[in-house]
């Protein structure tokens, strides 16, 4: 294993990384992978092996379990992919190398292996599909990658004897010294904090963390995997703790934080400060001891993002680790703390997080914070011109991107064309695949590698897009594009197994409706889901989103007995589906776990059974939402619960007993008479926000008054001060004026005349 001690020591003298295929049978490339890392002098400490066995005397990880070596450094990690191969688990072991170190790859014979079918390809094969339909386009297309890049040695090793098909060796030129950056002359932070960062980026984010010592700011630092933001995060924690600040730092795990803490407790040791942990390993808290003069000591503490949202004692600033991936509402939440870090992936090996732009950065400009920005781009474990990471942003996609604004920044509907994207077409089209993967992730919370291998391989999904073309002879650039996803059509065992429970792939409609909302039928209808859609930013609200629904639509029409969606819900997105045809059948009563928002499911019934299906279970769902919104539903967004309702096809009925109509027209002697009896005031609001009589009877306060109070049942002060009311009287005599207004447009004439009773 010459190659491997000549790879190991190309990427120790130019601090890149190098990757080993070893394809061929089980005990072969096992055999050989062991006599690789000796060769490589690798110690078995510093290697990892992710598959199904341990055949070195290492660490070891499942595939399924990858994750767990997130935000660590090994020498060497082996992936056994001959069982199986898990995109995301390769993203993560890639992303485990350390600079200088190996990836090990154990694979079936490259020319078999993107037929062999493996068991993450039965995870991606959803009913009425069998894994026999599943595509190796993801692992061909990876094949390729793999043969076309620098720094990747291919090894096949059979009964015949081991064949080098490619070296691998690229013959860097040494790595140059790198010089420390320049500590800034007038630094606010002490000047350690410098000589600790490791790259000009580092210290750049640095500085733009000074500005965390006043209230009143933002400081966003989005950077690829693996350019220490974290780290300079922790510098900056430490110096506002050692002013006596009080940082709160939160994260959606801790594992993710734990970079802060570390940098921050080795700041303190360089600078000889007395400080105290909570615990040896994994601090969740660092208190800096106060001085003799009596200053207090300032500390560094970790808070899981739902606590940390209610800012516990009032923290001086908050640092959110990876913000892009949390919900936008507990960004938003987090904007309420004098201020504020966010750090964010762009471009990570486990996939790129997008809620963040998608959603948060609108919020942020409204806010009064002034925001600074940093972008970091020199990697830190690893030499900038690392041929892995190329090579594996590459074959993952990882830097996907829309087209530049230009190229389709003058389209119109009437130029582009519609276009059904086959695998074969993506893959024929390097451009192409990139704008569709990149514009998806764009309208996503989160896109991880599997994802790649769902788009190419998943027999049930496929892409429709809308293309621009800037020449004749292009391939068009894309302006929309739309992910579908194949639902229904189940077998009546298939359906049962849904009833009882059991879980079955994909099929989100179906399953929503069988298993939550009782109906066994719901699975034989055969429709198609808009999984996610997208139109590129610079040409929003130009129709385009529209106009591809219109296309997918008159192109399923014959074929489909529905269109649907489910999605987290704003009242924005909501009224974009409603404008389309689609008519909400379902809010779900717990909040989406990346969005943080309620889920919409709706429907576009294309032929009769797809009408009864979202005939009567729109009529289901009038039928509970009076309940639901009192009780799960109690902290929907009222703009999004009037949406949703406005957007339910067809009319409640208002079958109020003449003693609650009395009740009703009971209002103008009081509002507090809604507590006498909540249902037949529900039953009126629900019937107006559904499908009034006459939409302008009522403001948009009045509305939002009507669901917080009449349907939420929120209390009296919340209700006042949310809206904005000077008082709880004025809040209660608006309510009733309101009621008074809804009375008058559907009650009979006698309900009139009870009401004038009280003028
Ligand atoms: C299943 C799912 O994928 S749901 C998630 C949808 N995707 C996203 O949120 C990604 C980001 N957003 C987008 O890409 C686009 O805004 C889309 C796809 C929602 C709409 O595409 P567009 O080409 O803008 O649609 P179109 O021009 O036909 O209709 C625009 C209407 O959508 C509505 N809309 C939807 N989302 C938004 C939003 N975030 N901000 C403003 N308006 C929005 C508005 O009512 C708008 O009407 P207006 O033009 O009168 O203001």
């Amino acid at each position: 294993m010459d190659l491997a001690r000549s790879l190991r020591a190309e990427a120790r003298r130019s601090n890149e990384r190098r990757v080993l295929v070893l394809a061929g049978d089980a005990d072969r490339t096992r055999d050989r992978a062991a006599a690789a890392l000796d060769a490589a002098e690798i110690p078995r400490e510093e290697t990892t092996v992710i598959g199904p066995d341990g055949f070195l005397d290492c660490e070891r990880h499942e595939q399924s379990r990858a994750s767990e070596l997130l935000g660590r450094t090994r020498s060497a990690v082996v992936l056994d992919c001959r069982d199986e191969l898990r995109p995301n688990a390769l993203g993560t072991a890639v992303g485990a190398v350390d600079g200088g170190g190996l990836l090990v790859l154990l694979t079936p014979l490259l020319a078999e292996w993107p037929e062999r079918c493996d068991s993450f390809d039965g995870t991606i094969a959803v009913p009425p599909f069998g894994v026999e339909d599943v595509t190796g386009h993801f692992r061909r297309r990876l094949v390729e990658t793999l043969r076309a890049h620098r720094g990747i040695a291919i090894v096949s090793v059979d009964e015949s004897g081991d064949a080098v098909e490619k070296r691998g060796l690229t013959d860097p030129p040494p790595r140059r010294p790198t010089q420390p950056p320049a500590p800034p002359e007038d630094a606010a932070f002490r000047p350690e904090t410098y000589d600790a960062c490791l790259t000009d980026d580092q210290v750049t984010a640095v500085r733009a963390f000074e500005r965390l010592r006043e209230a009143g700011n933002a400081v966003v630092v989005e950077a690829d995997r693996g350019r220490g933001k974290s780290s300079a995060a922790g510098l900056a924690a430490a110096n506002l703790a050692l002013d006596g600040r009080d940082v709160l730092v939160t994260a959606p795990q801790y594992r993710s934080a734990a970079e802060v803490f570390a940098r921050a407790t080795a700041l303190f040791e360089t600078c000889d400060i007395t400080f105290e942990g909570d615990r040896e390993d994994a601090p969740h808290e660092l208190r800096v001891a106060g001085d003799d003069s009596g200053s207090i000591g300032g500390r560094i503490r970790f808070a899981k993002p739902a606590a940390a949202v209610e800012l516990p004692g009032d923290p001086d600033a908050v640092v959110v680790d990876e913000a892009a991936a949390l919900p936008v509402r507990r960004l938003e939440s987090l904007l309420d703390a004098p201020a504020v870090a966010f750090t964010t992936t762009v471009h990570g090996y486990e996939g790129a997080g997008r809620g963040f732009s998608v959603r948060f950065r609108d919020r942020l400009a409204e806010s009064d914070r002034a925001v600074t920005d940093v972008t970091m781009t020199t990697p830190i474990r690893y030499a900038d011109a690392d041929p892995v990471e190329a090579w594996a942003f590459r074959a993952l996609l990882l830097d996907a991107r829309p087209p530049v604004d230009q190229l389709v920044a003058d389209a119109t509907p009437e130029t582009v064309r519609y276009r059904r994207l086959t695998s074969a077409d993506l893959l024929a089209d390097e451009h192409l695949l990139r704008e569709v993967f990149g514009l998806l992730v764009l309208a996503h919370y989160r896109t991880e590698p599997a994802d790649l291998a769902r788009l190419l391989d998943a027999p049930n999904l496929s892409v429709r897009a809308l293309t621009a073309s800037d020449r004749q002879s292009d391939g068009g650039h894309v302006v929309a594009v739309a992910l579908l996803a194949r639902e229904g059509s189940l077998d009546a065992e298939t359906r049962a197994t849904m009833y009882e429970g059991g879980r079955i792939r994909g099929n989100m409609v179906p399953d929503v409706l069988t298993t939550q909302l009782r109906d066994e039928d719901a699975g034989v209808p055969v429709g198609q889901r808009v999984l996610r859609i997208a139109t590129h930013a610079a040409v929003r609200s130009r129709g385009f989103g529209s106009y591809l629904l219109d296309e997918v639509r008159a192109e399923f029409d014959d074929e489909v007995d529905w269109l649907g969606v489910g999605y987290g819900a704003t009242p924005e997105l909501v009224r974009f589906w409603r404008r389309n045809g689609f008519g909400t059948v379902h809010l779900s009563t717990s909040r989406n776990d990346t969005s943080g928002e309620y889920s919409a499911v709706m429907l576009d019934p294309r032929s009769k059974d797809g009408r009864a299906l979202a005939e009567r279970h729109a009529e289901w769902f009038l039928a509970r939402v009076g309940a639901v919104l009192s009780d799960a539903l109690a902290d929907c967004d009222p703009d999004v619960v009037r949406a949703a309702l406005r957007a339910v096809d067809g009319a409640p009925s208002l079958d109020l007993s003449d003693w609650e109509w009395r009740l009703v027209a009971g209002v103008p002697g009081g509002a507090a008479i809604l507590d006498t009896d909540p249902a037949p005031f529900r039953a009126l609001a629900v019937r107006h926000l559904v499908a009034p009589d006459d939409p302008d009877a009522l403001a948009d306060r009045e509305e939002r008054l009507l669901v917080r109070k009449v349907l939420q049942a929120q209390s009296w002060d919340g209700v006042t001060a949310e809206l904005d009311f000077v008082s709880r009287r004025q809040c209660m005599r608006a309510l009733g004026g309101t009621v008074e207004r809804l009375t008058r447009l559907y009650g009979e004439e006698w309900v009139q005349e009870e009401l004038d009773r009280y003028t």
